[in-house]
């Protein structure tokens, strides 16, 4: 829907320039846009807003994060939007940051904020969904903040997948992807970052009544029963 009215939306005049701006105007149909600019130019309403569906999945190296997400995609029609699938994109790339990336994921840090949040802002206006799914982000109070200045729309959900330390290090040990990432000298660096950047945002979720922790142990399918009903309690479907 975003992508199909883009061209139309520069027709809309407004001195705001936020997301939440440019979304709305990307999710208003073609027809009651057509109808929206001729009654907005005549000074009748506001542009109508609609702000997409935003959900941020949280959790320690391994805990099931993209894994869970395959299956929320399938069930609930979600777009995924994995931070660091786009940031390992961006090195396949070899564009102007690629070697910084490369170099921060090495060391288990986390990449500035400002380079990632515009990786997924690309991705998020150029899809016709407006049901999305950030994973691995955000995983400090930085990225959160620079989320909340870029893109200026909350979060609906906030899951955390929380797993034993022990068990996120025999998974991600397992992975077998040829991550430069997954060995036992950067696992280590990462787990002390999401200790300490990345549970001080899970803290602040939790607080505002955002957060759903999950209990990352058991079987995908069981895992994936404790994810299901609190979409379903949103009245998500696959169609919708
Ligand atoms: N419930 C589970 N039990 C055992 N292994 C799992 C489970 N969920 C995921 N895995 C495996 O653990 C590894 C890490 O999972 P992944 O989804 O990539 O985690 P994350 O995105 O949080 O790092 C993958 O190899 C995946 O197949
Ligand atoms: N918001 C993010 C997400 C990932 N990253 C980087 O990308 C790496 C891999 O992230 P990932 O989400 O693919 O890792 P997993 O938790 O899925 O194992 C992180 O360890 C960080 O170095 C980041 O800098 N900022
Ligand atoms: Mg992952």
């Amino acid at each position: 829907m975003w992508r199909r009215v883009v061209s139309l939306s520069s027709f809309i005049s407004s001195s705001r320039t936020s997301f939440v701006a440019q979304t709305a105007s990307r999710l208003n149909t073609c027809e009651s846009l057509t109808t929206g600019i001729a009654q907005q130019a005549k000074g009748v309403i506001a542009p109508k807003e609609k702000t997409p569906f935003i959900t941020f999945v949280l959790g320690g190296p391994g805990s099931g994060k993209g894994t869970q997400c395959i299956k929320i995609v399938e069930t609930f029609g979600f777009t995924h939007l994995s931070a660091g699938d786009l940031l390992r994109r961006e090195i396949a790339s070899n564009s102007a940051d690629g070697a910084m990336i490369l170099n921060t994921i090495k060391e288990g840090k986390i990449v500035p904020s400002q380079v990632t949040v515009k990786l997924i802002q690309k991705d998020m206006e150029s899809s016709d969904n407006d049901k999305f799914l950030i994973d691995g982000f955000p995983r400090t109070e930085e990225n959160r903040v620079s989320f909340d200045q870029i893109i200026s729309v909350e979060p609906n959900v906030v899951l955390f997948f929380d797993c034993p330390e022990e068990e996120m290090v025999k998974r991600v040990l397992n992975r077998n992807q040829g991550r430069v990432d997954d060995n036992l000298e950067t696992i280590k660096k990462r787990l002390q970052v999401f200790e300490a950047l990345s549970l001080p945002v899970i803290n602040y979720y939790s607080q505002r009544g955002k957060l759903y922790t999950i209990k990352a142990i058991g079987t995908e399918d069981e895992i994936f029963e404790q994810v299901r009903p609190i979409f379903t309690a949103f009245e998500l479907h696959a169609a919708g």
